[in-house]
């Protein structure tokens, strides 16, 4: 018979992990919002020890991540950033490299890399995934990251 395990049904980990937030700087006024609500959620977790980066644009997040995870120093990496749809076809390969890239750098480092990068089509979008609010998509990202994390711990121990 199968049976459900849950490894950290209330995500309050211990010891508390050390991580990484790299945050581009491309639309600062939807990044440091989804920032805001990434360190708000790990604090709500007690988790304090959060190293944060900044990036140039959310293109650039798969290598830098890659080379935080492999680092060493931390247990995992919060990637945020925000692409909006323009007038041509940048959004689109932007988003691609981004995404392939994030589970490429977390297969090879078998790191927890988490994906807050929003793709959307227009400012409002992005507006309302950034708010001080139970939507914003960087606390879904640090929940995503610690639970995986608690994941790794379980199987690994
Ligand atoms: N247009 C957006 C970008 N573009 C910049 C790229 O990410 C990159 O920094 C540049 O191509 C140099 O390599 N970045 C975003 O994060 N969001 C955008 O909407
Ligand atoms: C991510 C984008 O598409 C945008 O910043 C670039 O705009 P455009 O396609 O109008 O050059």
């Amino acid at each position: 018979m199968s049976k459900f395990i849950p490894v950290a049904p209330d995500l309050r980990l211990s010891p508390a992990p050390k991580l990484a937030l790299l945050v581009s700087r491309f639309n600062t006024e939807v990044t440091h919002g989804l920032r805001d609500g990434a360190l708000a959620w790990l604090a709500e977790h007690d988790i304090h020890d959060v190293d944060i980066f900044d990036a140039p644009g959310a293109f650039e997040l798969p290598l830098m991540s890659q080379t935080l995870a492999k680092s060493g120093h931390y247990e995992g990496v919060i990637c945020l950033g925000c692409v909006i749809k323009g007038d041509t076809a940048h959004f689109e390969f932007i988003s691609l490299g981004a995404t392939v890239g994030l589970m490429q750098a977390q297969l090879n480092t078998e790191v927890p890399i988490a994906f807050g990068v929003l793709t959307t089509y227009n400012d409002e979008q992005a507006r309302t995934r950034s708010r001080d609010d139970v939507h914003n998509k960087g606390r879904e990202a640090s929940a995503a990251c610690v639970e995986s994390l608690a994941f790794l711990r379980h199987i690994r121990r």
